[in-house]
Formats: structure tokens, sequence, C-alpha cells
């Protein structure tokens, strides 16, 4: 049996519901064997976030380096990356270790408000790491960061996606789960010759702790299964999807999503 093998570097998130702990639990569930380098702790719940304590440049590429000479890696996600100096460092480990199939969720705020990614980091995510992006998956806040452009509708949606291409990145996903005046919740893909709209209700809840990296991390876990990028951004809506409407409900606060979802759903769907 051949296995699928996915690296996540991003932050921890002691709550469980984004980060690491969201990616390695969704590799799981789509059945991908799943590794990781983290470039920060954070202490975080459903209430926000208490702390964020970065690690060292060299903790980050030495377990990059654990990984790179051994198991090696078949798609990587980036996630939290907090610094410049830790972004660049990242993008030369990829180069050398020449892995593909890279996922670069931009993660610059946590819901709450907590900064994820000093403000100078934006310059070395966009020279070092979009172009070495399969994808790029910026919500519309980090899609406007990363253009400097206004981003109001789905017009300024699709320009600000071609000049994120333009960047570099091979396919650009603009989420739409900030497009809070919308009733229904629509997904932007751009490969570069044609705009795809992925489309959904939006689901009326305050649960949607780690829904970026949960929906980066399975486009990861497809893709290191050899699946194209096309495919890839279905199965993760639909694997998003699934885990917001079946809320878990912990937590005081913005809960994380149901990463069993998905598969209990398949499970049920062939017991009938
Ligand atoms: N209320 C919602 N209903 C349905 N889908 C949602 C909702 N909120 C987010 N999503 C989906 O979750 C994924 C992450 O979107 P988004 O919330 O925009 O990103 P981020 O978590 O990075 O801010 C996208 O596929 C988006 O369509
Ligand atoms: C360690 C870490 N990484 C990422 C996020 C973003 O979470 P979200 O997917 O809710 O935007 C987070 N809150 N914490």
């Amino acid at each position: 049996m051949k296995v699928y093998k996915a690296l996540t570097i991003a932050g921890s998130d002691s709550g469980g519901g984004a980060g690491i702990q969201a990616d390695l639990k969704t590799f799981q569930e789509l059945g991908v064997y799943g590794m990781s380098a983290i470039t920060a702790v954070t202490a975080q719940n459903t209430l926000g976030v208490q702390g964020v304590y970065p690690l060292p440049v060299d903790a980050v590429t030495t377990q990059m380096d654990s990984i790179g000479e051994d198991l090696g890696v078949d798609a990587v996600k980036t996630g939290m990356l907090f610094s410049s100096e830790i972004i660049s460092a990242v993008a030369r480990k990829i180069r050398h270790y020449q892995w593909t199939n890279l996922v670069v969720d931009p993660v610059m705020i946590a819901k709450g408000g907590a900064t994820l990614l000093e403000e100078e980091a934006l310059t070395a995510l966009v020279r070092d790491l979009i172009p070495l992006a399969a994808i790029v998956t910026p919500n519309i806040p980090e899609a406007a960061t990363i253009t400097r452009m206004t981003i109001e509708n789905l017009a300024q949606r699709e320009e600000a996606a071609k000049a994120i291409f333009q960047m570099g990145a091979q396919n650009v996903m603009i989420k739409g789960g900030h497009d809070e005046q919308s009733e229904r919740v629509v997904d932007l893909l751009y490969d570069g010759k044609q705009f795809y709209y992925l489309e959904g209700e939006r689901i009326n809840t305050r649960h949607t702790h780690g829904t970026g990296c949960t929906f980066a991390a399975a486009i990861t876990a497809e893709l290191a299964k050899g699946i194209p990028v096309a495919e890839a951004v279905k199965t993760a809506k639909s694997f998003i999807k699934a885990a917001i409407e079946d809320q878990l409900g912990i937590g005081s606060g913005h809960g994380p999503t149901n990463h069993w979802a998905y598969q209990n759903r398949r499970r049920g769907e062939m017991m009938q």
C-alpha cells in the first residue's frame, strides 16, 4: 500500500481547532500520513488568543530537515509563519528539498484579532513563498493586504486573484467566508486562464474557528494523493462544509469545526 505523506508548517493552537492540530486531524481523516514543523506555539481557545510564542528559525528548519532527510513528503502546507525570517528560511528549505504541491495559506490575523504574521513579513511572503505555491488560499482581507487592493465585490476579487497569480502562484483561491452580507459563500479559484466559482449556502454559525486551516489542509491532503488542484478544492469544500454544519458546540466562544463530519457522512452513506 502506498502511504501518502503531507507536511504542515504552521503554528500550534492549544485549543485544537486551527493551526497544526486542525491540519493533522484533516490529513488523518483524508487518509494521508501527517507530519509537522511547528513555527510558533499559541495559547488559544474559543475565546481568543492568550499568548504567541514564536520558535527560533533553526528550530523550524531543523524540523524540516528531520523530515526531508528521512521521510520525504508528497505535499506541503504552510499556515502561520509569523516573521519574515521564518518565511525566508522555510522557502529556502522547500527549494532545497525540491518539495512541490505546496499550499500557501497566508494566515495573518486570528478571527479573534491577534496578529499571527508581523506586518513587515508581507514582503518575504510575496517574494519568497508565493512563487513556490501550487495554490495560495487567502481569505478576502488577506487577499486585500497581499495585493494592496480594495475588495468589495466579485469583480475586484477576480482582479486580486489575477494579481496574486502574477506574483508566481500556479493557482489562487480567494475564499468568501468573510463576505458576510452575502447569503451564499462563494470561493473563487483562478488558474491563470479561467475563474471557477465554488458556491454554497452560508451556514449560520459562530463556530468557524479554524475553517481556513482545515480547508487548506484538505486541499493539501488531496494534492498529496496526486489529485489535481481543480478536483482537490472540490473535496476540500465538501470537507469544510460538513465540518461547519455538524458543529461540535464546544467552548463558550467561537468553537472549532467538526473534523470527523466528512468521513462520518461517507460512512453513513455506505451503510444505507
Ligand atoms: N458560514 C460559512 N458557511 C459556509 N462556508 C463557510 C462559512 N465560513 C467559512 N466557510 C468556508 O470555509 C472556508 C474558509 O473560509 P474563510 O472563513 O473565508 O477563511 P479563513 O478561515 O481563512 O478566514 C471557505 O471554503 C469558506 O467558503
Ligand atoms: C496557530 C493558528 N494558525 C492559524 C489560525 C487562523 O485560524 P482561522 O482558520 O480561524 O483563520 C489560528 N487562529 N491559529
